[in-house]
């Protein structure tokens, strides 16, 4: 059985490993990590049957078969290097670590002299079997629209940055408008989806980003428009937000759910 460790012990992270712990995944949880000691110990102590050490990213790497990153763009710094050279799969969901042309490189180097994969879940878009297949010929344009309530933008860089009261903001209004490049660094922990658009397209400095605060929102809304060789798609999702967490939507872990069933799945449906 597929032996797999958890980085970040949060809202996606809780979620994946209940998900082992009542089987929906058919893996075993060797062991969790997150800087927060009191996370780790509220998620062991909310598992029934699944008793994962807690270990650090030297000695977890040594224990498993696959790494699972939901923490944050530092952590893939800090956690995937280490990962693959100890010959694990990983699984990342903060991509937008990505925009940093060197970190992917060397991953991506990593991943092929240790023989691993590195998985991307497609998060809380919808769309990109459409983008990888249109990518084998020319693309001419991809844009995110996302909107999210301001609430769901609180501590970016860029809000903080540029001194933007979200509780003011009334009516709807876009914050940023640029590259998926400036996008995940100006808010690194609300659009790692742009980064996964951008792998799967045309690349960080092409995809355009909008981001818009709306207070009249309940959701996070993300709109992808493709335009290419094949001709042109939208996609549009309205994501219901986790509970634990309004920046992220409850897709994200959904997403990393459905990866990790399909990795240890024969059939593998979908481009
Ligand atoms: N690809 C996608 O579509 C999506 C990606 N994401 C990304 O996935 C990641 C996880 O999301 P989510 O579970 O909602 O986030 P949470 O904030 O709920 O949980 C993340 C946990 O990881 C901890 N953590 C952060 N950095 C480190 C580190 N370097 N070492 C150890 N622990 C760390 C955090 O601690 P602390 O609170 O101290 O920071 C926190 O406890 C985020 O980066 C998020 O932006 C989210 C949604 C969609
Ligand atoms: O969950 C979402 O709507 C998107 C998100 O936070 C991310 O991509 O980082």
């Amino acid at each position: 059985m597929l032996r797999i460790g958890v980085i970040g012990c949060g809202t996606i992270g809780t979620a994946i490993c209940k998900a082992i712990d009542n089987g929906i995944i058919e893996a075993e949880l060797v062991a969790i990590y997150d800087r927060n000691v009191e996370d780790v110990e509220k998620l062991k102590s909310s598992l029934n049957s699944c008793r994962p050490d807690t270990l650090d990213i030297m000695d977890m790497s040594k224990q498993i078969d696959l790494l699972v990153e939901c923490a944050s763009q530092e952590a893939v710094y800090e956690v995937i290097p280490v990962a693959l050279l100890a010959h694990c799969d990983v699984m990342i969901m903060s991509v937008g670590a990505f925009a940093d042309e060197k970190l992917r490189k060397t991953i991506e180097n990593l991943a092929r002299n240790n023989n691993c994969k590195v998985y991307m879940p497609s998060g809380a878009i919808v769309g990109l079997d459409g983008i990888k297949s249109a990518s084998v010929e020319k693309i001419h344009s991809v844009t995110l629209t996302t909107q999210k309530p301001p609430g769901g933008l609180a501590g970016a860089p860029f809000v903080d940055r540029n001194n933007i009261e979200l509780d003011k903001i009334n009516c709807k209004t876009v914050l940023f408008e640029g590259s998926a490049s400036e996008a995940v660094r100006a808010f690194p922990a609300n659009v790692n989806v742009a980064a996964t658009l951008s792998l799967a397209g045309i690349g960080f400095e092409k995809t355009r980003v909008r981001i818009v605060a709306n207070p009249a929102l309940t959701r996070n809304i993300h709109e992808i428009t493709v335009e290419g060789a094949f001709g042109e798609f939208t996609t549009r999702i309205e994501n219901i937000p986790s509970p634990t967490n309004p920046r992220s939507s409850y897709l994200a872990p959904l997403s990393a759910i459905a990866t990790l069933r399909m990795i240890s799945n024969p059939f593998q449906i979908g481009t």
